[in-house]
């Protein structure tokens, strides 16, 4: 498949190393010019385009919008014109109505994935055009599904699916920084504290995955009485961990 992917910073990148990981498609990364993106493009193998008229030309079957949201359809506009190339939005916030209204004729479909995507273990949140028949749907679905987990859910769902999974991994960031802070007051180095922090983290996340079990079931197997954890459990409480979670997600969410 060649598919495009249209602005090629953070998100865009990222999708980029993760469909390079698997090898089958002809990827082209579209951005102004950049040394960065060029930089990328050559260690992908990517064709580079920066003009408009030269993306048209090259017909690709699937564009990925991974552009500044307030001027995604502005730029999904110069492609209007493309017929039969499946469109996938990654834009927070640009509903599938305002990508229509950029590109009528196009098929658009949306999704909030994240940056882990860059390594094959993304979560993507998607919501399908419903016009998409059959066929059409699994070319799409099968474009993205090295990137890592699919979740399908309704458009209006997509914003707080995005919240949890698109900006999860930065407050996750945010804690496995202060963790390794921590170990590294114990007398820890900082490159061990680190590859500790991201192990433990990969596990956790790994064994609530398979297990489905709620967290705090898992937590409370982590936690013997009278133990250590049950103490650092009581610190958190008392600084307000939870609460200021709760907190980051509202806030994301416009709150
Ligand atoms: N970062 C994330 O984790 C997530 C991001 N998203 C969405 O992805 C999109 C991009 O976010 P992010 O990657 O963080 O932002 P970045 O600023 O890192 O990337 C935006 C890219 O778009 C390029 N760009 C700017 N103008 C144009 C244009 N006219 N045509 C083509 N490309 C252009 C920029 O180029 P240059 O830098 O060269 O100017 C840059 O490479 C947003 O819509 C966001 O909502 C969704 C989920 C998660
Ligand atoms: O920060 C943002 O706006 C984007 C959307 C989800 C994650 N990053």
């Amino acid at each position: 498949m060649k598919i495009a992917v249209i602005g090629v910073g953070n998100m865009g990148g990222a999708i980029m190393k993760g469909l390079a990981h698997g090898k089958q498609d002809e990827l082209i990364a579209f951005n102004p010019e950049n040394p960065r993106v060029d930089k990328l493009a050559h260690e992908l193998n990517a064709q580079r385009i920066v003009k408009a008229d030269e993306l048209l030309a090259a017909q690709p079957d699937l564009l990925i919008f991974t552009t500044p949201a307030p001027i995604t359809t502005k730029v999904a506009a110069q492609f209007a014109q493309l017929q039969n190339a499946l469109v996938l939005s990654a834009a927070a916030g640009v509903s599938i109505q305002e990508l229509k209204a950029a590109m009528p004729t196009a098929s658009v479909s949306r999704m909030i994935p994240n940056i882990p995507v860059a390594v094959n273990a993304g979560t993507i949140g998607l919501t399908m055009d419903p016009n998409l028949d059959e066929d059409r749907q699994k070319q799409l679905r099968d474009a993205i599904a090295t990137l890592g987990d699919i979740i399908d859910v309704k458009e209006e769902q997509l914003d707080i699916v995005g919240t949890v999974g698109g900006c999860g991994p930065a407050f996750v960031d945010v804690m496995m920084d202060a963790l390794s802070d921590g170990a590294v007051m114990e007398g820890l180095d900082r490159q061990t504290a680190y590859q500790i922090v991201a192990s433990m983290v990969k596990g956790s996340g790994a064994l609530a995955y398979a297990t489905k079990e709620a967290p705090a079931i898992l937590r409370d197997q982590v936690a013997s009485p009278g133990g250590t954890t049950i103490r650092g459990i009581a610190a958190l409480e008392k600084a307000g961990f939870r609460s200021a979670l709760i907190e980051a997600i509202k806030a994301s969410c416009g709150e």
